[in-house]
């Protein structure tokens, strides 16, 4: 059975639909080209209704240092993922900084790509192991793009890891058999439009994945 992370939440009632479906884990997105992106005060009042033990995940991309003191000041997050460039280096400050588990993470197209996961284990407290994004995309992640799953078959991972990239309902238990993800992250694949979840997508695909 695998955690499940719904990412891009940016309603109410699609954190209860997340949370009523059994999401392990809930994202929101500070980026402002994102169709997904909040403000820390959208995001408080999101973050007010997880209950403890549900993981709530800031997605933040090369954020400054003040860029992200401004969002913890306002936001409980149990969770920073970095989803830019930032370099190990980067990772390791982020983690003094905030003082909190830093989820990094690692596009992958080729092979060589999926060399970079053990630099960034060695530092990181997570990975979150995702498709490259498109060279013309605006955004680095939340395209809805997969990657060639069997580039992790056999990989040793120094930290817990986690899978995303273009999954939804019909190929996240694929995804899960053919790679052994423990957990996974999806966007895309459970929205009605871009920035707004679809309860019954949600549903899916955390049964599927749970089914797995
Ligand atoms: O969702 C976004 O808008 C986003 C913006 C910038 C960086 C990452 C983003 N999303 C993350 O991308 C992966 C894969 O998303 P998808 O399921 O393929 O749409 C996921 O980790 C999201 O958290």
């Amino acid at each position: 059975m695998s955690a499940v992370k719904i990412c891009g939440l940016t309603r109410p009632q699609d954190v209860a639909s997340a949370l009523v479906a059994g999401a392990r884990f809930v994202g929101f997105v500070f980026f402002p080209k994102s169709p997904r992106n909040v403000s820390a005060e959208q995001a408080a009042a999101l973050a007010r209704d997880v209950p403890p033990g549900i993981m709530r995940v800031g997605l933040f991309v090369d954020p400054t240092d003040a860029a992200l003191t401004e969002v913890l000041a306002k936001v409980p997050l149990d969770m920073i993922q970095l989803h830019g460039a930032e370099t190990p280096a980067r990772v390791t400050e982020v983690k003094a900084l905030t003082g909190l588990p830093v989820m990094k993470a690692v596009g992958i197209a080729t092979a060589e790509d999926a060399e970079a996961l053990w630099d960034y284990g060695l530092v990181a407290d997570m990975l979150l192991v995702d498709a490259k994004a498109p060279k013309d995309a605006v955004l680095p992640g939340g395209n809805g793009v997969a990657f060639d799953w069997r580039l992790l078959v056999g990989r040793r991972f120094l930290k817990p890891w986690m899978l995303a990239g273009g999954l939804d309902p019909a190929n996240v238990a694929q995804a899960i058999k053919l790679t052994g993800a423990s957990a996974v992250d999806v966007s895309t694949g459970v929205e009605s439009a871009p920035g707004l979840k679809d309860a019954a997508l949600i549903a899916d695909f955390i049964k599927a994945a749970s089914d797995a």
